[in-house]
């Protein structure tokens, strides 16, 4: 189960690489999207200051009482942001398969501003929809947006890695990334006390949506665990100072498949490792323009070969894969 050879790529190094440098480095990405699309990031000049204050305000909100959590909840069924209170997702039924609720709770918020000129009725009620705050703790709002702001810059470069893996000019993403809708979500899987249900975990196994996920899992922290190339599940090891990042289901439409969206899950503590540890998770959904048109990239197709997908819009086709998962 254990993965010692999790990949760790510094981005401050890559950035400051000759053209040459920044290709063969490149390169390295490549390969090892096409095997997980899981890495470490490390060297990513996020503050600590920045990452610390969303830390340890998104903790501060899930120690509230629950009837003070519930008053920024969701206000109804499908919607994408605000608190969503213990055991109402069931994300392995994004891929129909049926399993008790996910052991964990969140809070989700969207895009820091509405860019001018977005007019689609289902943009504004769906990815531009409110954010539904906090009253408490005191500085979360603050805290959320700095690291929000931070991890689209952050998100943003990491496209530019991607874009040189696949042999693309370094800013090609950057017009389809200008209005990015983004979620960030801070998860808790709370200590538990009773023993979960049969096929119950902490997160169901699932692939994500979008074109890349940043996530920070809490230090030292054990249970994300990823389908390797051979099928079988690997523990992806949490890195002290790095971010763990994924790409997801668009991103291998993108590339009609030469990368991989990989299926992942959060298991349960094991019963013999204390067994009931709380985790804590912040995850960046990175997702292109509402508007994007994500259609097969030439560079991903050899002479004469077809596209496997015909193009899409980021932003219904993330709406869509986000709806069938809310119980
Ligand atoms: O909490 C984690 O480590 C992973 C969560 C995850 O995969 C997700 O929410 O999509
Ligand atoms: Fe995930």
């Amino acid at each position: 189960m254990q993965n010692p050879s999790f990949p760790v790529f510094d981005l401050g190094q890559f950035e400051s690489a000759s053209a040459a440098r920044k290709k063969a480095l490149g390169g390295e990405v490549d390969h090892i999207c096409r095997g997980t699309g899981f890495l470490a990031i490390k060297n990513h000049g996020v503050p600590q200051s920045v990452i610390d204050a969303a830390w340890s305000k998104a903790k501060a909100f899930f120690d509230l009482p629950p009837e003070e959590k519930q008053r920024s909840k969701a206000p109804y069924k499908g919607y994408p942001y605000g608190y969503l209170g213990p055991e109402l997702e069931a994300l392995a039924k994004s891929r129909d398969v049926d399993t008790p609720p996910d052991l964990k709770e969140s809070f989700n918020g969207g895009p820091l501003c509405l860019p001018p000129g977005i007019k689609d009725p289902e943009a504004l009620a769906f990815c531009y929809a409110e954010t539904i705050w906090p009253g408490e703790p005191e500085g979360f709002v603050e805290a959320w947006k700095a690291y929000y702001a931070a991890l689209e810059d952050l998100a943003l470069r990491i496209m530019r890695v991607f874009a040189t893996a696949l042999g693309l000019p370094e800013t090609y993403f950057d017009p389809f990334l200008d209005a990015p809708i983004s979620a960030l979500r801070a998860l808790n899987y709370p200590e538990q006390r009773v023993a979960p249900k049969p096929g119950q975990i902490r997160a169901g196994a699932h692939t994500d949506y979008g074109s890349l996920t940043i996530l920070l899992p809490q230090p030292g922290s054990r249970g994300l665990q990823i389908v390797t190339p051979s099928g079988e599940w690997a523990e992806v090891p949490p890195i002290p100072g790095a971010f763990v990042i994924n790409i997801g289901d668009l991103m291998a439409r993108w590339t009609n498949d030469r990368w991989v969206s990989t299926v992942h899950r959060v298991v349960n503590p094991p019963a013999d490792e204390g067994g009931r540890d709380r985790r804590q998770s912040m995850a960046f959904f990175h997702q292109p323009n509402w508007d994007a048109e994500i259609a097969v990239l030439d560079a991903c197709l050899a002479e004469g070969e077809a596209p496997k997908y015909g193009p899409v819009r980021s932003g219904p086709y993330l709406m869509g894969k986000f709806k069938a998962t809310t119980k």
